[in-house]
Parts: structure tokens; C-alpha cells; sequence
């Protein structure tokens, strides 16, 4: 998107949980031609949260498809266990949820190790101090703004203090190389009010590949993003 406000540069990652599977290459080359930045994969288990979804297979296709970087969102118990097929399959960055492992160092360490980038995702009522002494492990703090597990939910409003409270966090520690991310309910006609509370990189699933085009999805955001406030 190439967007920058309150100096920082704007991402955009599309979640593939809404695309339609039968035309899933299609709807990526249209979200990377509208102006995606990454991919957002969001891979379930059925167990941290009530619902299944895919795993290092289906990356394994989308790199032929799409050369931006993709990244995994593991809304999975045990994550360490998938770790070498993410690195196998080229993963840009594996982020955990701090919920779903009781050694989040230790899993940190492994994702290091094998090449990735780690990023730490956390639920609507997990406090944002849980990321604090692995800053320097991370590139990436993904705060959930719906509770995990489906798309399509409504953005959880007491989110935007959240958000504004890592933001303070991550300034404080001078982690300057850790991205914020936002995850659940985040559309056109929000997206501004979270950037101002400090997040610079959006997942958007339902917004991105709902009924209207993407290109018409990502001029939309444009405007949100760079109008006068
Ligand atoms: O991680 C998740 C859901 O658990 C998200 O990535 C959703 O897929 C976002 O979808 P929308 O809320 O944008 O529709």
C-alpha cells in the first residue's frame, strides 16, 4: 500500500479464511494486485479454538502463487510441533498465541532457530504485559480485536485502548523493530481510528474478500487512511 502516517509505514495483510478455496489463486493475484503487502494465514486446530482450518500444505501452494511474504497466525495448543513444515514450506514470519503454549521462550527460540521471524498474538482478555520480555525475540505483537477462531465477527470496541496501551509498551521498551498488528472486524470505516491508537499493519479477512472487488476494498482503505482528520 505503501502508506505512511504518524511516521509509520501502513501494512496490509489479507486473511485467506475468507477467500473462496475454489478460486483461492485468484483472489490472491486480485488482493496482490489491489496493493496487499503480506498474507495473513490463519491455521486452526480445532482445539485452541473450535475450528479447523489448514496447514503447511496449502502454504506450500500459495508460494507459487503470490511472491509477497505470507504469514502464519497459529491458533493452535503445541505449536512447536509444526514449526520445521512452516520453515520447509518458506513461512515469512509463525506468530503464537502467548494462550496456547505454557514455554512461549522456548517456542520463540525454535522459530529463531529455523529462519522465521516470530511474532506473539494475544486474545481480547489477555493483558498486554504477556509480550514484554520477549521483545527482543519478536518482530511482531498481534493484538486480537475479536476472540479468535472465525471470521467475520465484530471489532470488540474496548480494543482501541488495548491497542493504544501496546503501542505505549512497545515505545516504552524502544522496540522500535516490533510491528503492531490488529486482527477481527477491522474494515474501511475503521481501520483509521485503529491506526491513530497506534497499530501499523491490519489483517482484514471478511472486508477484503467479501461482495465488493478488492480494488474497489483497497481505494476504500486508501481514503480512510490518508484522509485529512
Ligand atoms: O484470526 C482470525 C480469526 O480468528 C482473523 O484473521 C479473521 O480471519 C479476520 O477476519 P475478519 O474479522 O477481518 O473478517
Amino acid at each position: 500500500m505503501a502508506i505512511s502516517r504518524l511516521g509509520r509505514e501502513l501494512l496490509i495483510a489479507p486473511s485467506i479464511l475468507s477467500a473462496d478455496f475454489l478460486r483461492l489463486g485468484e483472489q490472491v493475484r486480485e488482493a496482490a494486485e489491489a496493493g496487499a503487502d503480506l498474507f495473513h494465514l490463519d491455521m486452526m486446530d480445532g482445539h485452541f479454538v473450535p475450528n479447523l482450518t489448514f496447514g503447511p500444505p496449502v502454504v506450500e501452494g500459495l508460494q507459487k502463487l503470490t511472491s509477497l511474504p505470507l504469514e502464519a497466525h497459529l491458533m493452535v495448543l503445541r505449536p512447536e510441533i509444526y514449526l520445521e513444515d512452516l520453515a520447509s514450506a518458506r513461512m515469512h514470519r509463525v506468530t503464537v498465541h502467548a494462550e496456547a503454549t505454557t514455554h512461549l521462550h522456548y517456542v520463540l527460540g525454535k522459530i529463531g532457530s529455523l529462519g522465521m521471524k516470530a511474532g506473539v498474538a494475544i486474545s481480547p482478555a489477555t493483558p498486554v504485559g504477556m509480550v514484554e520480555d520477549v521483545l527482543d525475540m519478536i518482530d511482531l505483537v498481534l493484538v486480537m480485536t475479536v476472540n479468535p477462531g472465525f471470521g467475520g465477527q465484530s471489532f470488540i470496541t474496548h480494543s482501541l485502548k488495548k491497542v493504544e496501551s501496546m503501542r505505549t509498551l512497545l515505545d516504552r521498551a524502544g522496540a522500535a523493530h516490533v510491528r503492531l498488528e490488529v486482527d477481527g472486524g477491522i474494515k474501511a470505516g475503521n481501520i483509521s481510528r485503529v491506526a491513530d491508537c497506534g497499530a501499523d499493519t491490519f489483517v482484514m479477512g471478511s472486508a477484503i474478500f467479501g461482495e465488493k472487488p478488492c480494488e474497489t476494498v483497497f481505494g476504500e482503505i486508501r481514503r480512510a487512511l490518508t484522509s485529512e482528520r
